[in-house]
């Protein structure tokens, strides 16, 4: 089932949660929404699945107008960071639970619905987990047990939002590979809510990058991380060094320093952004001189934290030593060059 967005806006009070937000998502596509805090993916989220109206704009599935639809009429299934596990139900009447409560004319026969519940479970891995009640679970497990319950319906689109946002570092990227695995067996069209950013670039088709209710971005994981459509998302995705100054006759300079341009910019002030490890030391002549404030060696990567003269930000840089690059000395100058960088107006 393919979902389009069209011109959405939600406000409350003075902020716009949704902001005009179009988004057109294929079948079988993994979406992540990635934003910080605020951003509107939840937002985003709950007006697809129907338990929020927006104040203007459209969703469909596929061809059909399914904005007024209630959320039992849109058929979504959806997964929230706090597992909503009936606690007095065992796993496998939880993942029963919305195919015993459809209306009897479309309620499949006890055999067809336990039938499924097994399948279901062995789609989970935890083929023998039927008869557990939740608080028998580990946090990971109740979450694959929600995974399956939302999955019970067949719903034309699966909306996760943060779905292991409560659980430890190390079950979240287990559990991500996970879903990662069960979404190529699936091919269910989902769309997951995140604000971490390697979760959405390890786990997604395409990422959909928010901004105060705004799309700043769409593209794959590739595009977002190579090809930063503004400098937000450059420092949303990863880390990010910032150099101040200006585009002149097709270059990027600072003082006596020129850069080509990676693309087109206008000419004014302007910011360069680079990745620690997208940086190199060269000789002070033909590098921009930069103070060495730390410099610390792990195996054989060496990171370094920088002043340039007149910048307001310290720069941090990593490289792989080689026999001829030592750890430079904290107080000395290096010359610096940024290997790969993109320029944004100021
Ligand atoms: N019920 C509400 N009443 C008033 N303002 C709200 C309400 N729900 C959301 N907002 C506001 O709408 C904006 C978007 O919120 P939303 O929850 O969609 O963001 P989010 O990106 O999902 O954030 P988080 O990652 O913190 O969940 C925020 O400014 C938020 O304060």
């Amino acid at each position: 089932m393919e979902l389009h967005i069209r011109q959405l806006s939600k406000r409350y009070d003075r902020v716009a949660a949704l902001d005009h937000v179009d988004l057109d998502v294929a079948s079988g596509e993994l979406v992540a929404l990635l934003g910080p805090s605020g951003s509107g993916k939840t937002t985003l989220l709950r007006v697809i699945a129907g338990l929020l109206h927006p104040d203007d704009g459209r969703v469909l599935f596929g061809q059909d107008d399914a904005t007024r639809l209630s959320l039992r009429e849109r058929n979504v299934g959806f997964v929230f960071q706090h597992y909503a596990l009936f606690k007095h139900m065992t796993v496998a009447e939880n993942i029963a639970f919305g195919l015993r409560s459809r209306p009897r004319g479309r309620r499949p026969d006890k055999v067809t619905i336990a039938r499924r519940v097994q399948e279901l479970l062995t789609l989970i891995q935890l083929p023998d987990f039927g008869n557990r009640y939740p608080e028998q679970l580990s946090g990971g497990q109740k979450q694959r047990v929600a995974l399956a319950r939302a999955l019970a319906i067949d719903p034309k689109v699966l909306l996760l939002d943060e779905p292991f946002g409560a659980l430890d570092a190390k079950v979240r990227v287990e559990l991500r590979r996970w879903l990662r695995d069960l979404h190529e067996q699936t091919g269910q069209t989902t769309l997951f809510v995140t604000h971490d950013q390697e979760e959405a670039l390890e786990l997604a088709d395409r990422v959909v990058v928010l901004r105060d209710g705004r799309i700043e971005q769409v593209g794959t994981p590739d595009e977002i991380y190579s090809a930063p459509a503004s400098a937000y998302v450059f420092d949303f995705i990863g880390r990010a060094n910032v150099l101040e100054g200006r585009v002149e006759s097709g270059q990027f300079r600072i003082d006596g320093h020129a850069m080509p341009l990676p693309a087109d910019v206008a000419e004014g002030d302007a910011r360069l952004y680079a990745r620690p490890h997208d940086m190199a030391l060269s000789g002070t002549e033909d590098g921009l001189p930069a103070r060495v404030i730390t410099a610390y060696r792990l195996a054989d990567r060496i990171t370094l934290e920088l002043n340039v003269p007149g910048q307001t930000r310290p720069l941090e840089m990593d490289f792989v030593a080689t026999p001829d690059v030592s750890t430079p000395a904290p107080g000395s100058t290096v010359g610096l060059r940024p290997l790969r960088y993109r320029v944004y107006p100021a």
